[in-house]
């Protein structure tokens, strides 16, 4: 890769390592002040550096206590070594966490002697919560807050349990006497700050900058246990910066990088321990590089050797792809570029600090993210983008983030239109105000122009705008300035995807399938990210549903089953069988988050446990309640498709689709009653399916898993006419009649129907005609008839005495007294050649339709069924003198389900999952 920058004679190693080795204190008192040093432009690489502590030369007026503490100094040596750079150097930074225990030191420890680089630089935070600890003291003290001496002791024993813990012999005993030492120092000046009432920015920032000095010197001795030759370093010795804005520092690359090689020539050890987040300024004052800021000195040093990479670790397995607590299935990236990391960490991604990548960009150096705690995971790999990565559509997107309490602003007039200096207008108003834009969007109409801005800001925008443009708004030339509170803004971030075709589309398209409204868009030139803004209740699921999209199983679908009775089991069962053979190949993941039946419900956030929902359903279960049932389903957050599958027979639980619809729930169901209910509802209801991207299938109402709906849809919406459809829609009664035959009575194949699961849940529909009524009702409307069930002349075969039974037990129990008059029936049928059928007819071209027993000839094609057989015969103009038939079972658990499952997988390809 990169070459070195310098090679110089080195001397043996174990000269200089005794040389450099850090002395009792942990730091060489030194003479020379470094400022001065460095100002002579000596040649490089012959300087002894170390921070003295105690008894301080002084640097100049303006810092009299910092130098007492911290002041800088160097002593000139011979030169002897030079700072070689490039690839045998691998940088490596440890997080607070890394190094929460002196066991995590010492796996910290490990990890670096595993690292087999020639060269090794390793940048360590203040052990977890210290950094915090110690700008806690500051803060008490400045407040005058006696019990800051307590949290220094604290400090102190924190530090002190972690050496004894750690480290043993001479090197513990360097420690704790620098530990001491140090704490004596920060003592008094602490008290100083005490007595002052006020704490000056580099007072603080050397207090606070302690944690490191600690924890890099643990662990530099815990790698010298193991025999390597390792150096410690004070990286306010070397790392020069200068303020650049508030909060905010800039590298001297020139200066660190001189500061940096006479150091090294001190101390060529093969391994060097860094204190991160410290630096000083050109004048020498201790300072930080600010909050996060041992990533930026991991960052810098890599960039000023040149190394071959610098790896981060922390405690997680690398970048996700979306916030994970938001979108459990956010997936780590393997690799990024150095831009989307940028651009994630603007959208609060847990990514890098910008400025952190900065240094590392210049010179191509990758950046790794590694999980300390899991180092099986190989990370992701912040670097320049491949040029031949490839250009799948899917992979131009990177990573999704949201960012919450918005309000967007629409600025809107005909007086806007061609008028230079709009927007100037309304931009220096908002800044007036000191608001932070943070998405701009303008149409090319130039009627209208609006920008997101923090909630919290919005009500002063708002005011600044009506002053501004107060005498536009009076003559008209501005109709309105208005806010739309509680916004959110869901970025799609990735390098091409701007530029690549299709993405938006695709974004687009997995916003809409979850109902989701846009309020506005932005797309920057820049290619790097996609800016939507909509409602702060719908981001999440917006989100989810763009990941999903982009991430996961192609379709995520969450269903509610209602009615887990004979097809409701069965289908879960079903599914429970086929779920993991969806997601491998269809890239499906389908999740029953509830079930209900008329009882007892059961709620589940992330999917039942379908190998066990029986038992689930009677241990976990709560009273039924469809209301807070179908709110479970639609305020779940984590999927973005939901649907509700209606397995009752119920006219209640149907009267509310309508409901779900409109709420985007997508609705599936072998229940026939809404599609044979009250005409104008089933219209309404139709009306609004094609108007919305919600989806209500129901071909199981007719012909149970037989394609009956689809094959007419098929026909109607390629063009054909239907004139007549007719056939045998009863899986019951063409059971009862295909084998009500010799000396069996009536009532016994009834109850064979019943007990083989073709019935109603009331025999009696089946039997009085209904069932089928409802059939022909449902295929009538489906061809355009308007209809309504009254209008179906039905021959009920249920005897006029048993229609007032109270029971479906009851009337089954007087079935069978009514025996004699169906045998007598079914003789005169067969004394003619002919049997008994029960169709039902819809007569397209006369619009009309009816429901009849019937006698047939026994070579007549309705004669010819077996089982639960159904036949349904379509004549159309295409197929007028053979009709299209489709015949087969038309009830039953399995087939029933079959096609209720058929229609779930129908809705997931209408939702994008691949054929
Ligand atoms: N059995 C079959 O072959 C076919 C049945 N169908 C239809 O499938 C649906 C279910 O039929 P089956 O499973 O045979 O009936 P079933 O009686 O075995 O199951 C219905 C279930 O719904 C429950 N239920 C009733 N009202 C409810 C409510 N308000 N909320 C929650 N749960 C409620 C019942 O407790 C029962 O568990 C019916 O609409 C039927 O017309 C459609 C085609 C074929
Ligand atoms: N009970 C019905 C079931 C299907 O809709 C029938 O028998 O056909
Ligand atoms: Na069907």
């Amino acid at each position: 890769m990169r070459s070195l920058a310098v090679a110089s004679p080195v001397p043996p190693a174990a000269a200089h390592r005794r040389r450099l080795r850090p002395s009792a204190s942990g730091r060489e008192v030194v003479s020379q002040c470094l400022k001065c040093e460095i100002n002579q432009d000596r040649p490089m690489g012959a300087l002894r550096i170390g921070h003295s502590q105690g008894n301080l030369p002084r640097h100049g007026s303006k810092n009299l206590l910092t130098p007492a503490a911290a002041a800088i100094s160097v002593e000139q040596v011979e030169v002897s070594t030079y700072l070689p750079k490039g690839d045998m150097w691998s940088v490596h930074k440890f997080g607070g966490t890394c190094m929460g225990t002196p066991q995590r030191i010492q796996n910290v420890a490990d990890v670096v002697l595993g690292d087999s680089s020639e060269r090794k630089l390793i940048i360590v935070s203040a052990m977890s919560k210290v950094t915090d600890m110690m700008y806690s003291l500051v803060h008490k003290a400045q407040s005058r807050d006696d019990s800051y001496t307590e949290e220094l002791d604290k400090v102190f024993e924190k530090h002190m349990a972690a050496a004894k813990d750690l480290l043993d012999g001479e090197n513990l005993a360097r420690f704790l006497s620098q530990l001491h030492s140090d704490i004596s120092n920060l003592r008094a000046m602490l008290r100083a700050i005490y007595i002052a009432g006020h704490a000056t920015e580099s007072f603080s920032e050397f207090v606070v900058g302690h944690g490191e000095l600690w924890s890099s010197q643990m662990l530099s001795y815990a790698v010298q246990k193991s025999g390597a030759s390792c150096s410690w370093m004070d990286t306010r010795e070397v790392l020069v910066v200068k303020p650049s804005g508030p909060d905010m520092v800039d590298p001297d690359y020139e200066e660190s990088e001189k500061r940096l090689e006479k150091w090294f020539s001190r101390q060529p050890a093969e391994i060097i321990v860094a204190t991160g987040f410290i630096a000083s300024t050109a004048e020498n004052i201790p300072t930080t590089l600010k909050r996060d800021g041992s990533d930026f000195s991991a960052a810098i040093i890599g960039s000023l050797v040149r190394a071959r990479q610098v790896t981060i670790w922390t405690d997680v397995d690398g970048v996700f792809s979306a916030d994970p607590r938001k979108v459990s299935e956010a997936v780590i990236l393997s690799t990024l570029s150095y831009q989307e990391a940028w651009e994630m960490s603007y959208f609060g991604a847990n990514v890098l600090h910008p400025r952190t990548i900065i240094p590392v960009m210049k010179d191509n150096i990758p950046i790794v993210i590694r999980n300390m705690f899991n180092l099986s995971a190989p990370g992701t790999v912040i670097c320049k983008q491949p040029a031949n990565e490839d250009a799948d559509l899917d992979a131009c997107v990177k990573s999704f983030a949201t960012i919450d309490k918005l309000a967007l602003v629409n600025v809107e007039g005909t007086g806007m239109a061609g008028v230079p200096g709009t927007s100037s207008a309304i931009f220096s108003a908002v800044k007036e105000v000191g608001a932070n834009v943070i998405m701009i969007s303008q149409a090319s109409s130039e009627h209208s122009i609006c920008f997101a801005v923090p909630e919290k800001e919005v009500a002063a925008v708002s005011a600044a705008l009506h002053v501004r443009f107060r005498e536009a708004l009076a003559a008209g030339r501005l109709s309105k300035v208005e806010v739309i509170h509680d916004c959110s803004i869901l970025a799609a971030v990735g390098l091409r995807m701007a530029s690549t075709p299709g993405v938006s589309a695709i974004l687009f398209d997995a916003l809409a399938k979850a109902n989701i409204n846009v309020r506005a868009i932005a797309q920057g030139c820049s290619e790097y990210n996609i800016t939507v803004v909509l409602k702060q209740e719908d981001c999440v699921r917006a989100l989810r549903a763009a990941h999903s999209r982009f991430f996961l199983s192609k379709t995520t679908l969450a269903i509610g089953v209602i009615g887990p009775g004979l097809i409701g089991a069965t289908l879960l069962n079903q599914l429970r069988d086929q779920v993991a053979v969806l997601k491998e190949n269809m890239n499906i993941d389908v999740r029953v988050i509830g079930i209900t039946g008329a009882s007892t419900m059961l709620l589940s956030d992330t999917g039942v446990d379908l190998t066990r929902w029986k038992e689930e359903m009677q241990k976990e279960a709560k009273p039924a309640d469809l209301a807070n049932f179908v709110r479970h389903l639609s305020e779940d957050h984590v999927f973005p498709n939901k649907v509700l599958v209606d397995c009752t027979a119920d006219t209640n639980v149907a009267s509310h689709y309508y409901d779900w619809l409109k709420k985007g729930i997508h609705v599936i169901t072998p229940n026939k009653k809404a599609n044979s209910g009250p005409l104008d509802r089933y219209l309404k209801l139709r009306t609004l399916q094609r108007a919305s991207y919600t989806h209500y299938f129901y071909e199981a109402t007719v012909g149970a898993g037989l394609p009956i709906i689809s094959t007419l849809r098929g026909l109607l919406e390629t063009g054909d006419k239907i004139l007549r459809i007719e056939g045998i829609f009863s899986g019951t009664l063409s059971y009862i009649f295909n084998n009500f035959e010799g000396t069996r009575s009536f009532s016994d194949v009834v109850a064979e129907a019943k007990e083989a699961g073709y019935t109603e849940p009331d025999p009696r529909d089946d039997l009085s005609g209904t069932d089928v009524a409802r059939k022909v009702i449902i295929l009538a409307r489906e061809s355009g008839l308007r209809l309504e069930l009254s209008d179906i002349p039905v021959e009920s075969l249920v005897p006029e005495a048993l229609k007032s039974c109270s029971s479906p037990n009851e009337f089954m129990q007087k079935l069978p007294s009514f025996d004699q008059d169906w045998a007598r029936q079914r003789h005169e049928a067969e004394a003619a050649g002919e049997v008994l059928r029960y169709v039902g007819v819809v007569d397209v071209l006369n619009g009309k339709g009816r429901v009849e027993l019937q006698r047939y000839k026994r070579d007549h094609p309705f004669a010819q069924l077996s089982g639960s057989d159904n036949i349904i015969a379509f004549t159309t103009s295409r197929y007028k003198e053979q009709p299209l038939i489709v015949r087969g079972p038309g009830a039953g658990a399995e087939v029933t389900a079959g096609g209720v499952f058929c229609d779930i997988l129908r809705l997931a390809s209408y939702l994008g999952a691949p054929s």
